[in-house]
């Protein structure tokens, strides 16, 4: 193709100086034919077509999007053929050192049974140019430059392109480090370098094989993302905005947390943990939405304890006089906090307004201890599409957990656990911290063991429960067939403010 590309570079070369000569020689009218015709010849002996894509455009010299995405395609999908390659650290990916083809390389594609060139270029630098910037205009530029033939002019301008774009900037996506975001309170929104969210990167290691949970709940949750991952035109035909809404319920310790952590890691989306505690009005709110990216998980943790807020306030409120003296500043604090509110109004518009559209393919996530102290606007179908109660350990969910922290399919203790799960309530936390080997030689026997211990000291401990509560209702049972007797020995019977019925 390089030899090609030389010929092709003298011939034309030898018909535009003939070109000039002509044009100087001749007068106008025989100029304009021979023009045309000279144009002619060029279309004939070179049929291709030829773009190119600047790394820097725009007046602010800008880094391009579409060079940075063709970059990352070609480094998947054709720096392999190339024979000379460049390597970058480039921030934020998970494997950091990238390579790519390098400067005045080459490379074939194809599409749809096309062939196409790409070439990495860069402009001569001029020894002359002075400029304070460092991508000066005027200094070796790079771009690519894609060679294709004139007759795939359509397919490649409009399919093949786009589909270069949209494939590298997924590829981008796919190789970036994930992050886990929360929500900065506005005091620092406006200082040097300061943004609405922090973040680290998100590397927790819950996966749904790790999660414990019955298996048939956990494919159903997977076809459930999946479907929505896939469901871009889907979402777009029914004209509803690319997002779903999961409620997470149950007691402590049995996997909410640890389920989130699951789900990103299988969509491979970030994290935005939303401390709602921490957001001073439904204005602060939606600036935080639209400063999250999409493919994205929104979280927003025992959603009853977070819009419990005015309750928090009122007790604000009753601070004696004696310290708001001691302490003014606090005071002031104080009134600020008390001056913000996020409202159920403002969390609904939150999750499903017209400012939630923006971005699209993000999760929200509201997890809680107590579903049913949740205000049904909050919770209704449509906001929260998918409602999952994650319980009490099953005897499956055990299983799990065994392969996990021992890993053994089966034992011979197995029925004896699976026969006090089922009369007992115990967390999946506590099964696991119970199955968690205490030393370093401690074997698998010995941490079912222990495991059982525990079960049967719960058990023991729920049935004493039990029996108390049994114990308490038979008292005023007895309490009442006293009184009752009385009544029809002595007459009538009224109760005293603490409920001590007493006889006149
Ligand atoms: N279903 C589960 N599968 C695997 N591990 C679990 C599961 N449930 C709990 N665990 C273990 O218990 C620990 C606590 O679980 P997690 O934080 O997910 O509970 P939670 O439901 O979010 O509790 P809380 O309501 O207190 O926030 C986790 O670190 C994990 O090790
Ligand atoms: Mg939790």
């Amino acid at each position: 193709m390089a030899e090609l590309w030389t010929q092709m570079g003298s011939l034309m070369a030898t018909i535009m100086f003939l070109y000039a000569m002509l044009e100087r020689f001749f007068p106008a009218a025989l100029r304009d034919t021979l023009q045309i015709h000279t144009q002619k010849l060029v279309n004939l002996l070179y049929p291709y077509v030829q773009i190119t894509f600047p790394e820097f455009s725009g007046e602010r010299l800008k880094r391009s999007e579409a060079y940075t995405a063709i970059q990352t395609y070609l480094s998947e999908n054709s720096s392999q053929l190339a024979k000379r390659l460049k390597a970058e650290v480039v921030k934020d990916s998970q494997n950091p050192l990238v390579l790519s083809m390098d400067d005045d390389e080459e490379v074939t594609d194809e599409f749809q049974g096309v062939k196409l060139w790409w070439a990495a270029s860069k402009t001569a630098s001029n020894p002359h140019a002075y400029s304070f910037s460092y991508y000066s205009p005027l200094d070796g530029k790079r771009y690519f430059k894609l060679t294709f033939h004139k007759k795939h002019r359509d397919l490649i301008t409009v399919a093949y392109i786009k589909h270069v774009l949209e494939e590298g900037k997924e590829i981008a996506l796919r190789n970036r480090q994930r992050k886990l975001y929360t929500n900065n309170p506005s005091s620092g929104w406006y200082g040097y370098k300061q943004s609405k969210w922090s973040h680290i990167v998100f590397e927790h290691p819950a996966t749904f094989e790790t999660l414990a949970m019955e298996r048939t709940k956990k494919e159903e949750i997977i076809n459930d993302l999946v479907k929505f991952r896939n469901g871009k035109d889907y979402y777009a035909k029914i004209g509803k905005a690319w997002k779903r809404g999961y409620l997470l319920y149950g007691p402590p310790g049995t996997g909410k947390s640890t389920m989130i952590a699951a789900m990103a890691n299988f969509m491979n989306y970030d994290v935005y943990d939303l401390e709602l505690t921490a957001v001073k009005d439904n204005t602060e709110l939606r600036k935080l939405l639209i400063e999250t990216s999409s493919k994205a998980i929104i979280v927003v943790e025992d959603i009853d304890c977070s819009l419990d807020l005015t309750g928090q306030r009122n007790m604000r409120k009753e601070r004696s006089e004696e310290e708001e003296a001691k302490d003014p500043n606090k005071k002031e604090e104080e009134e600020s906090n008390r001056s913000s509110k996020v409202t159920l109004s403002g969390l609904l518009n939150f999750i499903d307004g017209i400012w939630s559209a923006c971005g699209g393919e993000r999760i929200i996530i509201f997890t809680t201890n107590f579903v049913d102290k949740l205000d049904p606007a909050l919770i209704r179908t449509g906001r929260m599409d998918k409602h999952i109660e994650l319980s009490y350990c099953s005897f499956e969910a055990f299983k799990v957990l065994a392969k996990n922290y021992l890993d053994v399919d089966s034992h011979h203790l197995f029925s004896r656990i699976g026969n006090l799960l089922e009369v007992t309530t115990v967390t999946p936390a506590d099964v696991a911290e119970n199955l968690m080997p205490k030393c370093v030689n401690e074997d698998v026997e010995t941490c079912l063991l222990s495991l059982i211990q525990a079960l049967e000291k719960k058990l023991a401990e729920e049935e004493e429960e039990e029996e108390s509560d049994d114990g308490g209702l038979n008292e005023e049972k007895d309490k009442e067939e006293a009184t009752e007797q009385e009544i029809k020995n002595n007459g009538h019977c009224v109760e005293d403010v603490k409920g001590n019925g007493f006889i006149l």
